[in-house]
């Protein structure tokens, strides 16, 4: 068998295991990026942060005080949320609200790093991130900032995907339509990582996780690379299977 053909064997195999957790920084190409992994290989596909964001709505929108974590706790406990799990279609309801565009406003944006250090509240939302994955068969594009070291530690294949601060302040700056000036959009991406960054490492890539860096690479070579990546990884397990 070609090693082409081994590849895709494997990525195929009905009732095959297969987890690619992808973390990184904020504008790093995590979730477009994800999303186009996971439709090149017919693999579910969830953006965690959204589901941190949907959370940060509800807080917004019902009056809890960020600032008080058993508030905030709660509030995830009592999450009805419903999330696109297909590459294909992208949609989030909480309560039966349609909060899809709501939760990218730059209010939930500067809310979110609130709610995401809350530890009551990741716990809530992890366990939940774990039982979508379990629902999907371990064949899933898990993205967000813990997912290579908390939430799939054991998947398949774990990646960081890097890019200076410098390309994801560009690309964020381009993606709003340039309608952020210098100071919002460094709130919106590097301040925001300083504040996540307390609570979880997404900059250094933990053991066994693969590094990709798309500082220089546009979005249809880093989906290459990234797709490289899992192909190399899932080629090498079927190689080294007893
Ligand atoms: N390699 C790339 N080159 C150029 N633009 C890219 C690249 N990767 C992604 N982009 C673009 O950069 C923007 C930010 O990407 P994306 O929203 O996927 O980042 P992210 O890491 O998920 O950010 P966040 O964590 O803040 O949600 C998007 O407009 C996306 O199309
Ligand atoms: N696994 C995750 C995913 C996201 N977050 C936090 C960090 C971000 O500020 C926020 C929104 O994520 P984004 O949509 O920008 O990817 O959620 C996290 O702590 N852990």
């Amino acid at each position: 068998m070609t090693q082409e053909l081994i590849e895709t064997v494997e990525i195929l195999r009905p009732g095959k295991s297969l987890v690619v957790a992808i973390d990184g920084p904020s504008g790093s190409g995590k979730s477009s990026v994800s999303k186009e992994v996971a439709r090149r290989l017919k693999l579910a596909y969830l953006d965690t942060g959204a589901m941190y964001r949907a959370l940060t709505w509800l807080c917004l929108d019902s009056g809890t005080d960020l600032d008080d974590g058993a508030a905030v706790e709660a509030a995830a406990e009592n999450l009805v949320l419903e999330i696109s799990t297909s590459p294909l279609e992208d949609y989030v309801r909480v309560g039966g609200t349609d909060v899809t565009l709501a939760i990218r406003e730059p209010a939930i944006s500067a809310a979110v790093s609130a709610v995401a250090t809350t530890l009551g509240a990741r716990t809530e939302l992890i366990r939940r991130q774990r039982e979508l994955i379990k629902k999907h068969h371990h064949r899933m594009v898990v993205e967000g900032r813990d997912i290579t070291t908390v939430v799939a530690p054991h998947a398949e294949v774990r990646m960081l995907l890097t890019a200076s601060a410098e390309a994801r302040l560009r690309r964020r700056g381009i993606q709003l339509g340039g309608s952020q000036n210098a100071e919002q959009l460094a709130a919106q991406v590097t301040l925001r990582d300083a504040k996540d960054s307390t609570v979880v490492n997404f900059t250094r890539a933990a053991d066994g996780v693969v590094t990709l860096d798309s500082s220089e690479l546009d979005f249809a070579q880093t989906v290459d690379a990234a797709l490289g990546i899992v192909h190399g990884i899932v080629n090498h397990q079927a190689l080294h299977r007893d």
